[in-house]
């Protein structure tokens, strides 16, 4: 059987963890609360897109908003890993977007329903290359933005997340066993708004990573 390669993670059909709230500046922005404990959901593996192929608006949302972030990808799997040994486990990172129908999103907040149609839908995850751990050296301290047709509507570093990622996969491995080939979304900075069919969406971490999508209808 041929080996499987870590930077191909996406057709490994792992589990997508997404971390919510985690920039303040962002629950401010929607009018959340700071949590005081990691808010997190779930995408499958079909919600991943690639670079060349078109982030489709779901039929059912007039409101689609971009939210970029970094994944890190875990190259080695466990359960309740310490925080002390995290980084251990990062294989490396992504840029990803976190694609989230915003109306369909609120409607669920207050029927008090989980987030899936809003945030689960194909092609709900944009992701880059895989950038190897070595190229980004200080994870907690990179800048992440995205332009919509040459327009920055996000411009944040992840120095201001709440909850570190060696605290996040401390936290999530307590009760989700973490595999080789899962990547986790870490939160999205300020500046999340709507997009347009055939919008273009760059994204970029500072020199390292860039990535075009354009928006198609379903
Ligand atoms: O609570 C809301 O209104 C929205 C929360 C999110 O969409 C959370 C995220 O996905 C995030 O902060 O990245
Ligand atoms: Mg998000």
């Amino acid at each position: 059987m041929t080996a499987r390669n870590i930077s191909r993670f996406w057709e490994w059909g792992r589990k997508i963890i997404c971390v919510g709230r985690n920039y303040a500046d962002h629950a401010k922005e929607l009018k959340n609360a700071i949590p005081t404990e990691p808010i997190l959901f779930l995408k499958p593996p079909s919600a991943y897109v690639r670079e060349g192929s078109s982030i489709l608006v779901p039929s059912y949302s007039n409101n689609l908003h971009h939210e970029v972030e970094l994944g890190v990808v875990i190259g080695k799997g466990g359960t309740a890993i310490p925080e002390s040994a995290a980084m251990e486990h990062v294989a490396g990172y992504a840029l990803c977007l976190d694609m989230t129908a915003r109306d369909v999103q609120d409607v669920c907040k207050s029927k008090g329903l989980p987030w899936t149609r809003a945030k689960a839908f194909n092609t709900s995850c944009p992701v880059s290359e895989f950038i190897p751990k070595e190229r980004i050296p200080d994870p907690g301290n990179v800048t992440l933005w995205l332009k919509v047709n040459d327009q920055l509507r996000q411009n944040g570093c992840t120095s201001q997340m709440i909850f570190s990622i060696p605290y996040l996969i401390s936290y999530i491995s307590e009760f989700i066993t973490l595999e080789e080939g899962d990547l986790i979304l870490t939160g999205t900075p300020k500046g999340v708004s709507a997009v347009q069919v055939h919008d273009q969406l760059q994204a970029g971490i500072q020199d390292v990573v860039t990535m075009s999508f354009r928006v198609d209808r379903q």
